[in-house]
């Protein structure tokens, strides 16, 4: 099966221009490539980069030196220098990112919140709407706050609908940042299904997960990101 991500050489440093231009190297010479159902798991000790090789992957960052290749469409896109327009197209339908917080927008009810990836694909209405309220029921989310605009939720409600947001369309690369931190052991089994659903429905995932329990539930292989061990995944 061929890779639907492929990095090669991938460098990132950031200057700290107001303290003295000191240059941080995070990223260094990284190899790794995935396949469909595949999961990837970023793995070093806290400041090794795993949040910021995510960042970069999704194209928040420009990476100083290397390649990112993702299969779109059928073709693999080199997403470094690419275009606005085409990260935005590859965003769009094919790289996912599922962070903790969810981004609210002031009155968007909650049901529509969750469905908009689906509708922003012009997918079904009425079969969006039943995937939304199927997710915020397993997420445990009562059903007298899906017309509720998420402002007012709390955290672990909004983590919870951002969930549900992230997993109501499908992604072949998927991009998961601490997607279990701080849910209960309930809601992290439910957040560990649905990362198994995706795996099947063929999503290659890169997740950075601090909870053993589900790195041990999801993982395929591991990407060493410790200083000495920088260019290989094992
Ligand atoms: N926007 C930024 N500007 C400057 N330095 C940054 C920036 N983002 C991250 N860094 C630095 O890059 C290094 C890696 O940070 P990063 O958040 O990627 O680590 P991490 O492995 O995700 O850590 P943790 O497990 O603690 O979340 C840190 O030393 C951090 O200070």
């Amino acid at each position: 099966m061929n890779p639907v991500i492929e990095v090669h050489g991938l460098g990132k440093a950031f200057t700290l221009h107001q303290q003295h231009g000191v240059v941080l190297n995070v990223l260094q010479g990284l190899n790794f490539s995935v396949q469909p159902g595949e999961c990837l798991i970023l793995h070093g000790r806290s400041g090794a980069g795993k949040s910021t090789l995510l960042r970069t992957l999704y194209g928040n960052y420009l990476p100083a030196a290397g390649s990112i290749r993702i299969q779109h469409e059928g073709q693999m896109i080199e997403m470094v220098g690419a275009e606005p327009r085409q990260t935005l197209a590859v965003r769009r339908s094919t790289l996912g990112y599922v962070s903790q917080f969810l981004r609210v927008i002031p009155r968007v009810k909650c049901l529509d919140v969750v469905m908009e990836p689906a509708l922003s694909r012009s997918l079904d209405p009425a079969q969006a709407e039943r995937r939304a309220q199927d997710l915020l029921q397993r997420l445990g989310i009562p059903d007298s706050l899906w017309s509720l605009a998420p402002g007012t939720f709390s955290g672990g409600e909004q983590q919870r609908v951002n969930i549900a947001r992230s997993f109501m369309v499908h992604w072949p690369v998927l991009l998961l940042d601490e997607p279990t931190a701080s849910l209960d052991d309930a809601n992290r089994s439910v957040v560990i299904e649905l990362i198994a659903e995706a795996r099947a429905a063929g999503s290659a995932l890169i997740a950075i997960s601090h909870d053993a329990a589900t790195r041990d539930a999801i993982a395929d292989r591991y990407l060493d990101m410790s200083p000495k061990e920088l260019d290989h995944a094992c």
